[in-house]
């Protein structure tokens, strides 16, 4: 598909599977956004103040969403502690949780009572891989690496580790940021997968380290690295699919001056036209070959991989389907909501395609 001169493209929706939807205010803002970027299905993070620790609070957390925005598919999880029990894993299952989230402690955004290591916990691995639970990792280590590593390159062993002691466990490597994780991922059996995001595909460190909206963890890396995980988007592997970790914070803790920003890009409203617009660049720099960025591969990068790790029906035929024309619409700054609240939008000024929803 020559994407620059393409007018108009009709998708089935997107699945986002890694958004952070918050609550109170800041979810009343941004839960009625989803749609907007074309998607119908998410998967929930949990790391909420305080921690979603039970499935009684998850699924308050899901009638909480349902209730603000009912046309969209909740996948929730349960944050993974220190105390969490094979039973609760069992008990989650049941309830149809969706994942548990693993977050190294002090590594991001309310990672305070995350897990310090991995080790210890074969129990949980052995419950979460018996009733079919995904495990999702933010795979970074905390505290300097050595050898010159990144953060997420210096967790990859541990990822390998998990995954050969129990093979059947899903795991979802979330957000890949390198080219050496995405190796990792394909080095792995099929019940390995990744997300890759909108913004790890047009952000690189150099721009995230000087721009607070840009700022994020994993910290985006090298242009080889973005153009790596731009190739794994556009190869049609049914291990990488779509989550775009939108992360919104308010506007004024972004901007502070003094204070270290809050790591999280924004980009929920535009969540697929942001993609869309980072495979464009790529044809235009020649890292991705024009021929391919097909149809087929749009719908599986956005839609049919993802589904089928969480082994959610097929959607892509007979359900609703997403319009993209090419209106000059132009991303706005923020998006505004009650008792002042404000969220800045990436790549704001930037020309993308108009969406709207066909049924
Ligand atoms: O893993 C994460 C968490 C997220 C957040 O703000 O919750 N922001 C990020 O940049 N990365």
């Amino acid at each position: 598909m020559r994407l620059r001169e393409t007018q108009k493209i009709v998708l089935p929706p997107t699945a986002d599977m890694h958004v952070h939807l918050r609550q109170g205010e800041m979810m009343k803002l941004v839960t009625p956004s989803i749609r907007r970027g074309g998607v119908d299905t998410v998967f929930v993070m949990p790391n909420l103040q305080p921690p979603i620790r039970t499935v009684e609070r998850a699924l308050e957390y899901k009638s909480d969403l349902q209730s603000i925005e009912p046309d969209v598919t909740y996948l929730m999880s349960l944050y993974f502690h220190a105390e969490l029990t094979p039973n609760v894993v069992a008990e989650a299952a049941k309830a149809g949780l969706a994942g548990i989230k693993v977050y190294p402690q002090g590594v991001t955004t309310n990672s305070d009572a995350g897990v310090a290591s991995l080790d210890g916990f074969d129990d949980i691995f052995e419950a979460m891989q018996q009733h079919d639970l995904v495990l999702n990792l933010h795979g970074e280590v905390v505290g300097t690496p050595a050898q010159g590593l990144t953060h997420e390159e210096a967790f990859l062993p541990t990822l390998k580790s998990i995954h050969a002691k129990f093979p059947k466990l899903r795991i979802v490597l979330e957000h890949c940021s390198t080219a050496a994780a995405i190796e990792a991922v394909r080095g792995c059996g099929p019940s390995v997968g990744a997300t890759i995001t909108a913004h790890h595909l047009y952000l690189t460190g150099d721009m995230s380290n000087v721009d607070p909206h840009a700022f994020c963890k994993p910290i985006p890396k090298t242009p080889e690295d973005r153009d790596a995980l731009l190739k794994a988007a556009t190869s049609g592997d049914s291990k990488f699919f779509f989550g775009t970790d939108s992360a919104p914070h308010p506007l004024a803790s972004k901007s502070a001056q003094g204070m270290a920003p809050p790591a999280g890009v924004f980009t929920q409203p535009y969540a697929t036209q942001l993609v869309l617009r980072a495979f464009e660049e790529a044809t235009e720099r020649g890292i991705v070959a024009e021929s391919d960025v097909t149809r087929e591969k749009l719908e599986g990068f956005f839609n049919k991989f993802g589904r089928a790790f969480y082994k959610l029906d097929d959607n892509s035929v007979n359900g609703p389907k997403i319009v993209l024309e090419r209106k000059g619409e132009k991303i706005p700054t923020s998006i505004q909501g009650e008792e002042g609240l404000e969220v800045g939008i990436s790549r704001s000024g930037d020309e993308v395609f108009s969406l709207r929803w066909e049924k």
